[in-house]
């Protein structure tokens, strides 16, 4: 028996859809793998009930496929599924780790990537590796055709997780299909600048990397309250503010000494519309670690 936790991500960041993620400190999966005939899955934990234990719907159930490694998988839910923090990336992702580790199957984590997004596949119709390859490496992480880069970058972030279900697939459909140059300019300069932020671990250039006008206020329409959160957080000191991966969670960036009455604020902002939701005081983390 082999145990692995993997964390939340927040994939996007704004400025880059489809390519940048990073990994949380908290919450995460903790996924419990023990050699099998055959695949079979068992789930408990946040929103567990919505998940299906069938290894045809699971995203596990496709990294053990591509793995050829059949076990008995328990996942135990940190991360609430359709919550755009990765949830059905932080189980594909502690699967891949920990089957690649009890068969011996000697890939690296960087080779382990486009296998947990297999499972991706499955729910979202897309295999983007955006949110598996932070939880299997950890960090910041850009994450193209050609492979993934990892930084170990180190900034404070608030996640506030509202009431609200926003499945990955469905916030796929309303992405626009083309940009204009002057948005492409835009989005250019501040990939660079949140690039060179995580490098320097400066909250404000992350933060002022994370605008964007392309696919964020697309999918804003789907959260309730969005841009009135956004604000009451940019108030309160955010450097930057997003939705996180498709929503709804919406994620701030900021220095240390702020992230608690940002935190408060996002919470109340979300409260005066009428929506409940549930708050994340958390940094960049490491990736999936195995016990
Ligand atoms: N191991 C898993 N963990 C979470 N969700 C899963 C898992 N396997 C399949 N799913 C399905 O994936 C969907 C959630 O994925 P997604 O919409 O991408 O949300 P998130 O942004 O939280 O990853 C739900 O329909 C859920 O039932
Ligand atoms: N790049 C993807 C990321 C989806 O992240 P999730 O956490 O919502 O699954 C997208 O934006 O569609």
């Amino acid at each position: 028996m082999l145990t692995v936790r993997a964390p939340a991500t927040s994939a996007n960041l704004g400025s880059g859809f489809d390519v940048f993620g990073v990994a949380l400190e908290r919450p995460a999966d903790v996924v419990r793998l023990k050699k099998a005939d055959r695949v079979t899955i068992e789930v408990t934990g946040a929103g567990s009930q919505y998940i299906p234990e069938d290894p045809n719907k699971n995203t596990v159930g496709a990294v053990a496929e591509a793995l050829d490694a059949p076990a008995h998988i328990q996942i135990d839910k940190g991360v609430r599924p359709a919550s755009g923090l990765g949830s059905s990336a932080a189980s594909a992702a502690a699967a891949a780790v920990g089957l690649n580790e009890l068969y011996d199957r000697g890939y690296s984590r960087e080779e382990l990537v486009p296998i947990a997004a297999k499972g991706e596949a499955v729910v979202s119709g897309d295999a983007h590796d955006d949110n598996v390859a932070p939880s299997i490496m950890g960090g910041f992480t850009i994450a193209t055709e050609k492979g993934v880069t990892q930084v170990d970058a180190d900034i404070p972030l608030v996640a506030c997780l509202p009431d609200i279900v926003v499945s990955t697939r469905d916030a796929r459909n309303v992405v626009p299909e083309t940009a204009r140059v002057d948005q492409m300019v835009e989005t250019v300069g501040n990939a660079a600048a949140l690039t060179t932020g995580m490098h320097r671990d400066d909250p404000e250039l992350v933060g002022q990397g994370m605008h964007d006008t392309v696919v964020t206020p697309a999918r804003a329409k789907l959260i309730d309250g969005y841009e009135q959160v956004r604000e009451a957080a940019l108030a309160a000191g955010a450097t930057g503010v997003t939705i996180s991966g498709a929503g709804p969670t919406v994620i701030a960036a900021c220095a240390e000494e702020d992230r608690r009455k940002i935190a408060s604020t996002m919470l109340d902002a979300f409260g005066e519309r009428g929506v409940d939701a549930r708050v994340y005081q958390t940094r960049i983390g490491r990736g999936a670690e195995v016990f």
